[in-house]
């Protein structure tokens, strides 16, 4: 059974010239817990992706594997299993053949082919040339070469993105599978709704610095939540938060203030006279809580 080593990134930056992709990141990833590296488009995950796996220098900072960068591991695909940009396969070959030319560069056992093809179930496809697969038999086949050498860690590039429903359901499962065995697995996606079925820890960045880290249910913050009042005396009511300078939509439930305090509208309410029969915060959900971290789209 392979071991997962913790993935270590410490103080990282990388500019691009006059572009900091990445601002001082610091993070841990844990064996045997799925986490997903999350942030909006131009965030900074696959600049750090790439630092981790040695493909790009870092201005300052490390990452490394268990203590040791990519670099320098001794058996680079039997300690970390990668999947950056979507997989480019030669249409023309198999996924037998294709599989095979990386397990002898690697010098691993030609079985490691047909069990890795097994693993993520297109063994029976394997012999068919990669030009007709569908977008879910090549992210499979991706995987498939990220497990070659039995790695206990994986780095996953957004590895559910444009997979059909069946295709989710089935890397959700293999996700938590590999976790469950005691690998480190680390899936970047740039929307939490998208991974929030398949992770436990949550890192999350934008404009290149950290935003959050902590467990998937840690980021159902109070950001942004509002809160819900009703009476039997709606007019009444309105009239009341009106006068405070309150905001507020009316809902199928009562009047939604933005960014309210219970205390302060129960309190507008009494010293009004209006009787209340509902008041409660509404809780924003998780991708709300995510947009409002990261602050509210795209970094870019
Ligand atoms: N080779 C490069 N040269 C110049 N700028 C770059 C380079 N690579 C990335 N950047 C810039 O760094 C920032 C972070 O990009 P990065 O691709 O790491 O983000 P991302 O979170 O992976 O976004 P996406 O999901 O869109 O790929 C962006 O502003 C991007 O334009």
């Amino acid at each position: 059974m392979p071991t997962g080593v913790p993935i270590e990134v410490t103080g990282l930056t990388k500019r691009f010239g006059g572009v900091t992709a990445v601002d001082d990141l610091s993070f841990t990833v844990e064996p045997g817990r799925v986490t997903g590296f999350l942030g909006p488009n131009g965030a900074g995950k696959t600049t750090t992706l790439r630092s981790l796996l040695g493909l790009v220098r870092p201005t300052e900072g490390t990452a490394t594997f268990g203590g040791t960068a990519y670099r320098d591991l001794t058996q680079p695909l039997a300690t970390v299993g990668a999947a950056l940009e979507a997989a480019s396969f030669h249409p023309g070959r198999t996924a037998r053949n294709h599989l095979a030319v990386y397990a002898t560069a690697a010098g691993l056992p030609k079985a490691r082919v047909q069990a890795v093809l097994e693993q993520v179930g297109i063994a029976q496809y394997a012999d068919r040339r990669v030009g007709g697969y569908s977008l879910g038999m090549r992210q499979r086949l991706g995987l498939a070469y990220t497990l070659l050498g039995d790695p206990g860690v994986l780095v996953l590039d957004e590895p559910i993105n444009g997979l059909d429903p069946e295709g989710i359901k089935w890397i959700r499962g293999f996700l938590r599978s590999l976790a469950a065995d005691g690998r480190t697995v680390l899936v970047s996606s740039h929307l939490l709704s998208e991974v929030q079925q398949s992770v436990d820890e949550v890192i999350i960045i934008a404009r290149g610095k950290l935003v959050h880290t902590g467990s998937l249910a840690s980021v159902d913050t109070d950001a942004g939540h509002s809160v819900v009042v009703d009476s039997p005396d709606r007019p009444a009511l309105a009239s009341a938060l009106q006068a405070a300078g309150l905001a507020f939509t009316e809902g199928r439930t009562g009047f939604i203030v933005a960014d309210g305090d219970t205390g302060r509208i129960g309190h507008i309410a009494f010293v009004a006279g209006v009787e209340v029969s509902a008041l409660h915060r509404q809780k924003s959900g998780l991708e709300d809580s995510f947009l409002a971290l990261v602050g509210g789209g795209d970094a870019a």
